[in-house]
């Protein structure tokens, strides 16, 4: 069993408090306060552009912050404890296309500090997790765009990390390996990791067990799914979002 470490327990695995970020001149963070639940998948939905991918690079400590605090699982996001147990799959998979999977696995579990035994056991796992038997000694540059959607996430998911943050990681896949995924995914959380999973595509949303809306920048809703379409009254949650995210709701809100 590993020791405690900061952030275990039962509070938010993530907490941000009055978070701004400016990118080029432009507002695209705009006042966030927010927490994350631990051990469940939220899904931080929203249209493209609307700082999705910006707010994931806050919590990994890869995006300058201009004002506010971000706390991940009780250390400031970005600190180096933070390495080993933050996994992050970005929209286009950081692998090398040149090397085979178990090079590029390999390559990226001994920068996580894996060896021998630990290195070979947590590899064949993901390789499982992932389905990706059979290719380990094919270069990743040949794989499809599902295969190497699921080298990028096998990747993150080496070291058994507490706290997974995935961008779009089903766009572009198809329905038998999105329902997989998804699967994966409730299953890791029920394992005891927290998820944050983006997404612009709303049929996604329903699969989470909680949600954050987000629009502009801004948060629309924090809530599950079943909470969102009560409060907005919609039969589904597009018509909830496009609710939110209108003029007179947003006069509501405010
Ligand atoms: N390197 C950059 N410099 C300046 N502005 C940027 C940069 N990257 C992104 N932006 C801007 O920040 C805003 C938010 O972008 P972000 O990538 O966070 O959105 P997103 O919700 O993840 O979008 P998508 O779903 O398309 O990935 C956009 O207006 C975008 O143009």
């Amino acid at each position: 069993m590993k020791n405690a470490e900061p952030g275990d327990g039962a509070g938010p695995v993530v907490s941000g408090q009055d978070l701004v970020v400016r990118r080029g001149g432009q507002l695209v963070l705009d006042d966030l306060t927010f927490s994350i639940a631990a051990g469940k998948v939220t899904g931080l939905l929203g249209p493209s552009g609307c700082g999705k991918t910006t707010l994931m690079r806050v919590l990994v400590g890869v995006q300058m912050v201009t004002a506010g605090t971000v706390t991940v699982l009780g250390l400031p996001a970005g600190h180096p404890r933070l390495r080993a147990r933050v996994g992050y799959a970005t929209q286009a998979p950081a692998v090398y296309p040149d090397l085979t999977l178990g090079e590029n696995l390999r390559y990226f579990g001994m920068v996580l500090g894996l060896r021998g035994r630990q290195l070979r056991e947590a590899m064949a796992a993901v390789v499982a997790q992932l389905d990706l038997g059979g290719l380990d000694r094919r270069l990743v540059g040949t794989f499809s765009g599902g295969q190497l959607a699921r080298v990028g996430l096998a990747v993150a998911l080496l070291n058994r990390p507490d706290l997974l943050i995935l961008d779009e990681p089903t766009v572009g896949l198809d329905p038998v390996l999105r329902r997989d995924l998804w699967a994966l995914f409730h299953g890791l959380a029920a394992d005891g990791a927290s998820l944050l999973v983006s997404s612009h595509v709303m049929d996604e949303a329903a699969r989470c067990d909680t949600l954050l809306f987000m629009r502009e920048g801004r948060f629309l809703a924090e809530a599950s799914p079943v909470e969102i379409l009560k409060r907005t009254g919609a039969s589904d949650l597009e018509s909830a979002f496009l609710a939110l995210a209108s003029p007179e709701r947003r006069a509501v809100r405010q």
